[in-house]
């Protein structure tokens, strides 16, 4: 007992880190993953989704990663070797993940990627790395990217799980809506004070609920964007609701 005791005791609380989300783009943008198995396959979709040109280096390679470098656009590029220091893949990458298995392999890694001053992550060691990676709920444009912080990676896929339940399909519509509505109203409203008041009122409009209610398509956003046109104005934008509910 008291030998478990320590041992819970001796476990040290990893310093704290406070990180910075931001939102990569990452189109067609160089990215060396060493290592081949599930870890390497999971960042490798994720960033050939995110139009990376994806590199990975390692003798051996996921079933699905094989397939992937074989099928489809842009298919990532396998190099079956083992990582060794002085590859031009590494100097040639905007950021490299060191996804092995190996811990002495990932630090090598990830001292040349520092040396050649890249932004660098490591699989197995958050304290060590300059980025980690969130979980991420896609709808259309709505991104919401969850992370611990590295404390419990299994609680970030858990948080996302219940976002995937609370953030239904219908937010797709609903923001290329609003995109089309915001360029609108950006085009035709001059003043700054006005265009956001008009902004919190179409947020205010229950147009989540109506195209939840599967009445709303292409031809209700016609005229709804014909509604806002002629009168672009806080007071007429928040009588909508009044329309949108009569079209029941
Ligand atoms: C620090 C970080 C670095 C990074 O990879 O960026 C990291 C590190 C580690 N993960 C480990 C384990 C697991 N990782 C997952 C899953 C995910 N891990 C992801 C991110 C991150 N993982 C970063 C922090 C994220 C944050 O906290 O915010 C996600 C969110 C994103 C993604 O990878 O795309 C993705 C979910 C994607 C999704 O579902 O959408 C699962 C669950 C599962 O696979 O079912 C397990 C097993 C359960 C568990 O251990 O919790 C271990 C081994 C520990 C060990 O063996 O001891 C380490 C190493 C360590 O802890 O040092
Ligand atoms: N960050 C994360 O999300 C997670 C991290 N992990 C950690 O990540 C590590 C990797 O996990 P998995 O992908 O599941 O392991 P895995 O065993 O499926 O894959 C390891 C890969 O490393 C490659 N490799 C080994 N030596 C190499 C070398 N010298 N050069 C290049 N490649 C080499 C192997 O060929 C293999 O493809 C584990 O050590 C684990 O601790 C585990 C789960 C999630």
């Amino acid at each position: 007992m008291v030998i478990t005791e320590r041992r819970v005791d001796a476990v040290k609380q990893p310093e704290g880190k406070r990180y910075y989300p931001l939102m990569l783009d990452m189109k067609g943008k160089n990215c060396v993953i060493v290592g081949g198995g599930t870890v390497a396959q999971r960042k490798a979709e994720a960033l050939l989704e995110a139009g990376a040109e994806v590199t990975l280096i390692s003798p051996s390679f996921t079933a699905q990663l094989e397939q992937r470098a074989l099928s489809g656009e842009m298919p990532p590029r396998l190099i079956r070797e083992r990582y060794r220091p002085g590859m031009p893949e590494l100097g040639e990458a905007f950021l490299v993940f060191a996804a092995t298995d190996v811990t002495e392999i990932n630090s090598a890694v990830r001292l040349e990627a520092e040396s050649l001053g890249k932004l660098v992550t490591v699989a197995n060691d958050a304290a060590g790395s300059g980025f980690i990676v969130p979980a991420v709920v896609r709808r259309g444009k709505l991104v919401i990217a969850v992370s611990t912080e590295g404390a419990s990676p299994g609680t970030a896929r858990k948080v996302k799980r219940e976002l995937e339940q609370m953030f239904g399909d219908e937010y797709e519509t609903y923001l290329e809506l609003l995109q089309q509505l915001r360029v609108l109203v950006q085009s035709i409203v001059g003043d700054t004070a006005e265009r956001q008041a008009i902004f919190r009122a179409i947020l205010d409009l229950e147009l989540l609920a109506w195209i939840r209610s599967g009445r709303f398509d292409e031809q209700a956003g016609r005229e709804l964007a014909l509604r806002i046109a002629a009168d672009p104005t806080e007071a007429g934008i928040r009588q909508l609701d009044e329309w949108i509910r009569r079209l029941d």
